[in-house]
């Protein structure tokens, strides 16, 4: 039913296309860029990929694929579309050709004025196109081709016909760089060979590198029986068998187009076809692997997470506690220190802080080995999640990261707090150490969700630290736009004149030595909550 569309080459918009020629901007002459403006430009030339290929509205393969693991791989991507399908999870139910002078139109325009590196093609859907793909590319020369020479689709649906194994064979693999077909494009190109072990796909990468390419990697992610995931790197010389665990998920709509883009992508960056090829593979292989558990879609080939990043959204939805100022009530700072010298695991300590009423918990591990704090992070993480308690980490953005903690406090000297933001997106809550109203204004500016002022009072957990104060801490609470939580030096005995100076936007107090320096944390925390509650009435 598909191949009815690809007789219509002129489905796309002809209005589109004449607006889009009346509006013609022509590049500025070169001459009229001076010489240090082109120094520059060459300097700062970023790497950039051009695909050419069909748009998938799921978003799993074709353009979109190429986009994706191009700004997963840092490289630079521009797009012409060949052709529309409507395709989702289940399928392609249909194809849209764009006309012939429109592909042109699009090539001429990007090639004409971006500096591209590297060309990677992907549905090309008639053999017209692919003929006019050979003319841009002898008119404007690039430093590598990548032709992943797609046919059907994961689903079985024909994306293009045959007509198009005579523009592969005479036109684009005699100046591909490589050529990336899939078992079954392999065989459509070899005639309808059968290819069903690794060594008929060792025979196949032969055979398809005496039409002209300069490398031929044959995929194996359809191979029957197979373990791994193998494919058959050829290079005229020598063959190679790249081999990776196969990953058990049924998300591996687009691994075909991702791969050979992000081959391109790291050809631009400058790397050899054999480590392109190795990375991109590599690379396939844990996208997959990170996209194990992520469900989009009602099909049996759903896409996956090139940004890896859309499992965070799933835990976070599930777990990720949104910051609420008034978390900030009772706040449990832990110290391994002093769990050491009362024979606490930092877990039960955080237990007991937790089921006594602490609202949010700092775990504050100055002297623990890495992989230490990672494992005590994550079964506090356990522990706080099901209370619907915070957990953030002191300083080590890396080990809020790893365990997916809620957040982190970080002090004046540690990572920049707009840096911090940057790395752990939007969601997650970040609090800063500040002393003065400047120090709050910088917090707010930079994306902090709350600050932590003080020393209030002398305390032993920070040797030197001054101490600004109740009318310290009043300055900093009515300078800063962001709600705030007093430290240093605050227990059971002056908590509440803390919590009484009259400031609205001072949500709580957090302690270290009035919980954890404790036998029984348990009991002191509830002492303490019982205090702040009173102070709160007091003050209603
Ligand atoms: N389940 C899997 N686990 C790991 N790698 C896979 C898996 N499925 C496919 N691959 C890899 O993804 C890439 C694309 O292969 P393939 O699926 O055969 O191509 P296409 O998507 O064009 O049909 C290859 O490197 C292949 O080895
Ligand atoms: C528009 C378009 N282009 C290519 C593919 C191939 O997908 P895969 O990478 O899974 O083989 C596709 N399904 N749709
Ligand atoms: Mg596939």
């Amino acid at each position: 039913m598909l191949m009815a569309y690809y007789g219509d080459a002129q489905l796309v918009s002809r209005t589109t296309f004449s607006f889009l020629s009346f509006n013609k901007r022509q590049p500025p002459p070169v001459s009229r860029r001076n010489k240090q403006t082109r120094i520059f430009m060459e300097m700062h030339k970023v790497p950039h990929v051009l695909t050419v290929a069909g748009s998938d509205s799921g978003a799993g393969a074709g353009i979109q694929a190429d986009l994706k693991a191009c700004a997963a791989r840092g490289v630079y991507c521009s797009t012409v579309i060949t052709a529309l399908t409507a395709q989702n999870t289940v399928g392609v139910q249909g194809v849209d050709i764009v006309a012939e002078d429109f592909v042109a139109e699009q090539l001429k325009s990007v090639l004409s004025d971006m500096h591209v590196d590297v060309v990677k093609t992907g549905m090309l859907p008639s053999l017209g196109i692919v003929k006019i793909l050979h003319q841009c590319l002898k008119e404007y020369p690039v430093r590598a081709l990548v032709v992943d020479p797609v046919m059907v689709s994961t689903s079985g649906d024909v994306l293009a016909g045959p007509s198009i194994i005579t523009g592969f064979r005479e036109e684009l693999f005699p100046i591909a760089d490589i050529v990336t077909p899939n078992l079954k494009e392999a065989s459509a190109l070899l005639d309808g060979l059968k290819i069903k072990t690794v060594s008929d796909m060792r025979s196949a990468a032969k055979l398809l590198h005496d039409m002209g390419p300069r490398n031929v990697l044959v995929k194996g992610g359809d191979l029957p029986d197979s373990l791994d995931a193998v494919d058959i790197f050829f290079n005229g010389e020598d063959i190679y068998e790249l081999r990776s665990s196969r990953i058990d998920t049924c998300n591996t709509h687009g691994t075909g187009c991702t791969l050979a883009s992000c081959i391109a992508a790291e050809l631009a960056k400058g790397s050899s076809m054999l480590e392109s090829v190795k990375v991109a593979k590599c690379y396939v292989e844990t996208a997959l692997d990170y996209s194990k558990e992520i469900f989009i879609g009602k099909g049996p080939q759903g896409p996956f997470d090139h940004l890896m990043r859309l499992k965070n959204n799933i835990h976070k939805s599930a777990g990720q506690v949104r910051f609420n100022p008034s978390d900030l009530f009772l706040y449990a700072v832990t110290d391994s220190a002093m769990n050491r010298k009362w024979g606490h695991a930092i877990s039960d300590a955080v237990k007991a802080a937790v089921e006594g009423g602490a609202t949010i918990v700092q775990l504050r591990e100055k002297d623990i080995e890495t992989r230490d704090f990672l494992e005590a992070a994550k079964s506090c993480l356990q522990i706080c999640r099901s209370h619907g308690v915070p957990l953030l980490i002191n300083d080590r953005i890396d080990v809020a990261l790893a365990c997916d903690a809620d957040g982190v406090h970080i002090g004046q000297s540690d990572m920049p707090t707009h840096v911090a933001r940057a790395l752990l997106g939007p969601e997650k809550i970040i609090g800063v150490s500040c002393k003065t109203p400047e120090h709050a204004e910088q917090a707010w500016i930079a994306g902090a969700d709350y600050i932590g002022c003080g020393g209030v009072y002398p305390t032993n957990t920070k040797a030197n630290n001054l101490t600004i104060g109740l009318e310290g801490l009043k300055t900093v609470c009515l300078a800063s736009k962001l709600p705030v939580v007093a430290i240093g030096g605050i227990n059971t005995s002056n908590a509440q004149s803390v919590m009484q100076i009259g400031v609205p936007n001072l949500k709580g107090v957090a302690v270290v030595s009035a919980l954890f320096d404790r036998e029984c944390v348990l009991t002191e925390t509830k002492k303490l909550r019982t205090l702040l509650m009173e102070a709160t009435q007091v003050m209603k």
